[in-house]
């Protein structure tokens, strides 16, 4: 039952100003933090101060805390009463509601403005994915990033209901009479916009390590088999997968070769009667790798690469690879050790061209990350305007400062130019053929340079980063954008891929 609270005045508050008598407002509202002050993190001398003890302590407590400490239960308990005529007007964290913080939603949702490249259908469906991820998934994701533990099985099956993991692999045939949203979008009109909004809605969590979780290796390990396995291998699997009922990864990377696939060593061999495959080999950093039951796994055949799906079997053994994401969903490592198996073999052709079936995906994975890490970026600078609103030094709020606004400014354009050109790029992935010209590649590499992020990142530590105070969020995103900077590629190697796709299209007779 909640405690009933009495209306009181100001003079009524005034009057409890002392070490063991002490009242506080914050936003009209009235704490008695007599016995707590022996117990607060800031200590006790802070809340005796005689600008604090008896007075509306709205600004200093601004100025030093998050909104959500006054949410958390062990505190909301210490108000005894309201401001009588007062009302209170701060607000925390929206659940599925849009933010009005200048720049903190793309400027399709913002007020008064407009874009050419969403229709009703996307702004329905953003909302609904909103309150999804808001209701269902931003706890468990946050509870999974103090646990350490991958996200729960029952937020997976959520996502299965609504067949949220068919639509995190884009538009497609996989789609067809699949009721998505709970009949929100018609398979046949799901395109990379819908898909866009679930990814930039998905990364709102705030826990990187937890998104991966959220099946990031389903992202990746699935499309070969849709693109290139046999029907059996795709009845089979894709609704097992579909359903969150088993789990699959994209094994590729090892040790001592990343951005360079073709340096792989894991190797696969035919058995002598030819039935099956023997492989061997270890991979690295392998996106939910330790829970996976399918390893979409590059291998090393007589001639070429072939790609080859293996279930969890004898011989096959993963082991979590600790990293700054706190989550334990993210990389691992994956030992392969197997004799004759149930693997199967996923063809685009020849076995050769093993490596298409590799690179087959590898477009549509770094636009999926930048679609991530555009609005995460996007969330930290929202984090730091608010912050530097309510944050005071020599008596003003840090914003009054001109060399804070202009770090500011600097993220802003680099914010809004990534989500332009992303959304460029979105429009022509939904009006080209499925197979991109080089200058969408091209576009695709050199949207992938996070160098951007990463001096973002910098710049909010510096306003705004503790992890126990106020900037948890900024401070995981500085600890774990590093990540972004090498998935689908290091970003020096994809700009460099970038420029030489477009060095390849420059035409003969060009002179200056
Ligand atoms: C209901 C009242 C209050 C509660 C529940 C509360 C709670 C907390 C908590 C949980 C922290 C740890 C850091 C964090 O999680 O943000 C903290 C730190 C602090 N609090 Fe409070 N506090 C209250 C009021 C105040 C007031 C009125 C002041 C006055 C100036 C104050 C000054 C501080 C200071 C100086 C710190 C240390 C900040 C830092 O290390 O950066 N607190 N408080």
């Amino acid at each position: 039952m909640s405690k009933e609270l009495k209306e009181l005045t100001q003079e009524q508050v005034q009057q409890h100003n002392k070490d063991g008598d002490l009242w506080v407002i914050i936003d009209a509202k009235v704490y008695d933090l007599s016995r707590f002050a022996d117990l607060h993190p800031g200590g006790r001398a802070v809340l005796v101060d005689s600008e604090v003890a008896g007075q509306d302590a709205t600004e200093a407590f601004y100025g030093l805390h998050r909104h959500e400490v006054l949410e958390r239960p062990q505190y909301a308990r210490l108000q005894v009463g309201v401001v009588r005529g007062e009302k209170s007007v701060i607000t925390g964290r929206l659940i599925g509601g849009l933010s009005k913080v200048p720049y903190g939603e793309p400027t399709y949702l913002t007020e008064g403005f407009h874009s050419p490249y969403y229709t009703e259908n996307h702004r329905v469906f953003q909302k609904a994915v909103r309150k999804f991820f808001d209701e269902v998934v931003y706890p468990d994701a946050q509870a999974r990033e103090l646990d350490g533990k991958r996200p729960s099985q029952e937020v997976f099956d959520k996502m299965a209901e609504l067949n949220l993991h068919a639509m995190r692999l884009g538009p497609g045939k996989h789609l067809k009479g699949l009721s998505l949203f709970n009949g929100l979008v018609k398979p046949e009109e799901f395109d990379y916009f819908h898909e866009l909004i679930i990814t930039q809605e998905l990364i709102r969590t705030g826990s990187r390590g937890y998104a991966d979780g959220l099946l990031g290796g389903k992202v990746i390990g699935l499309p070969p088999i849709l693109n290139f396995g046999s029907p059996e291998l795709k009845a089979k699997v894709v609704p097992e997968v579909f359903s969150a009922k088993k789990f699959i990864c994209l094994a590729i990377s090892e040790a001592h070769a990343g951005s360079d696939v073709l340096g792989m060593k894991t190797t696969a061999v035919k058995s002598e009667d030819g039935k099956y495959w023997i492989i061997n080999g270890e991979k690295k950093w392998i996106t939910n790798g330790h829970f996976a039951d399918y390893f979409t796994t590059g291998c090393k055949t007589e001639g070429g690469l072939t790609v080859i799906l293996i279930p969890r079997q004898e011989g096959v053994t993963t082991k979590p690879i600790k990293s700054l994401l706190l989550s334990d969903c993210r990389n691992s490592f994956c030992h392969l050790r197997q004799r004759p198996s149930s693997s199967r073999e996923i063809r685009s052709g020849p076995r050769t061209v093993g490596i298409f079936v590799i690179l087959s995906n590898f477009n549509h994975e770094r636009w999926v990350m930048i679609c991530a890490s555009t609005r995460a970026q996007r969330m930290i600078m929202e984090e730091c305007l608010k912050w530097i609103s309510q944050r005071k030094a020599f008596g003003k709020p840090l914003s009054s400062q001109a060399v804070v606004r202009s770090q500011s400014g600097a993220d802003e354009r680099a914010r809004e130019a990534l989500q332009g050109w992303l959304e460029n790029v979105t429009y022509q992935m939904c009006n080209m053929q499925a197979c991109w010209p080089d200058r969408l590649l091209e576009d695709v590499a050199a949207l992938s340079m996070r160098k951007i992020l990463r001096e973002t990142a910098y710049r909010s530590l510096e306003d705004v980063g503790s992890p126990d105070g106020d900037g948890p969020l900024v401070e995981h995103y500085h600890r774990t954008i590093g990540f972004d900077s090498i998935l689908g590629g290091a970003e020096d190697v994809l700009g460099d891929l970038g420029v030489r796709q477009a060095m390849r299209m420059m035409p003969k007779n060009a002179r200056l």
